[in-house]
């Protein structure tokens, strides 16, 4: 029978996101941390801490916690829930998530309840009693949950009071903002405490290279990738912030590319044009999701910066009814938390100046 072997890529499901490797190279200390946490709320329920992950993009803080959640669920009674707060960003969405999540996993046999024309109140007794019942421990983990505030910052503080009516809840939040309580209601942020804080650091050069081998001996055929390659991408990776994930989307790209040309060698040359597509096609994305009165916004900056005064009379002038002054600088806030754009002071007490982050010709086509 004739059997097809791909000549680039042995495993290449090793390179999507949704992959978590057995071994998390140089996150074996965090992992431990986070786990005893977890362990000792698990022995002694009265005596949980909150896990607060901070650090910077692509430094395996995600990849930690479901790592975590796989031997939570292989080996303990606890019921993990994971949530992306960039998709699921009000108290609402959160309990209802945790709600399914239950049904899905404790009662597979009894239909999920419907979240339509349901109050929030409705939907939390619900999860109370359910809870109650079935007497297991949930542990959530908020990602990005810099994207629950201040809107859903409330659920924090109605899942943290759980514990005063004896039901035993573990929450993690994950966020790149090591300050992002700073802003939130006091009595929301003493609800969460304690809190064990959990830093993640930027891999350096000699730690991403040794992660980058690692991912190419599972994902490529033997000897497919030059190791100048490896070389190059660990450098460039370390440059952008130490971010595992731009180095996991290269390669994919980059043996997608050797194979085109039929030559089946990763070379320094298919890392670069690699990293440039992949670049632009992580802005269009982000670009994509966005609401569209921050897609108005975006598609008025012009390519090469504009001050902030001069941009809120030119948004004024093509949108007269568009959102004033404050408004205007909350979603510029929030364009400039996804990267899109910079926003710098210029001058003592001067205003600040706008730059895109991203070609202009994404919103061309959108
Ligand atoms: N130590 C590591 N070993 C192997 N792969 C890793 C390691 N650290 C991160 N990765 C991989 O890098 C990618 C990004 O990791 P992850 O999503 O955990 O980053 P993050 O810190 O949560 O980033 P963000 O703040 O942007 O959400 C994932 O594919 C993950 O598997």
């Amino acid at each position: 029978m004739y059997s097809y072997e791909d000549p680039v890529f042995r495993q290449k499901e090793v390179l999507f996101p949704d992959y978590i490797p057995d071994h998390l190279p140089h996150r074996e200390k965090e992992i431990k941390a986070i786990s005893s946490i977890i362990n000792s709320a698990l022995k002694n329920p009265e005596s949980i801490s909150n896990i607060f992950i901070f650090g910077p993009p692509g430094t395996g803080k995600t990849a930690s916690v479901k790592f975590i959640f796989r031997k939570l669920e292989e080996e303990t009674a606890a019921f993990p829930v994971y949530i992306n707060c960039f998709r699921i960003n009000t108290r609402m969405g959160v309990v209802y998530a945790v709600i399914f999540e239950f049904f899905r996993k404790v009662r597979p046999t009894r239909r999920i309840p419907s979240r339509r024309g349901v109050a929030y109140d409705e939907l939390f007794d619900l999860l109370v009693s359910e809870l109650k019942k079935s007497r297991v421990f949930p542990v959530i983990c908020l990602d990005e949950v810099d994207h629950l505030l201040p809107r859903g910052s409330e659920v924090l503080y109605d899942l943290s009071r759980l514990r005063e009516e004896s039901i035993p809840v573990q929450l993690i939040m994950i966020t790149n903002d090591q300050f992002v309580f700073m802003n939130v209601d006091p009595r929301i942020k003493s609800s969460l405490r304690p809190v064990e804080e959990i830093p993640y650091r930027a891999y350096t050069i000699d730690e991403m290279k040794e992660i980058i081998r690692i991912r190419v001996e599972f994902a490529f055929q033997k000897g497919v990738v030059d190791e100048e390659a490896v070389e190059y991408l660990a450098e460039v990776a370390c440059e952008m912030g130490g971010d595992v994930r731009i180095a996991r989307e290269t390669l994919l790209r980059a043996g997608e590319l050797a194979r085109q040309d039929g030559k089946f060698r990763v070379t320094v040359e298919h890392i670069k044009q690699a990293l440039s597509e992949s670049q632009f096609a992580k802005a269009k994305s982000i670009v994509e999701q966005l609401s569209s009165k921050e897609r108005k916004i975006i598609s008025l900056i012009p390519e090469n910066g504009i001050f902030y005064p001069e941009f809120y009379e030119l948004y004024r002038r093509v949108y007269p009814s568009g959102v004033r002054d404050r408004m205007l600088r909350y979603y510029l806030e929030r364009l400039a938390k996804y990267g899109l754009i910079t926003m710098e002071r210029r001058g003592i007490g001067g205003s600040y100046f706008i730059r895109l982050n991203v070609p202009r010709r994404i919103f061309t086509q959108l």
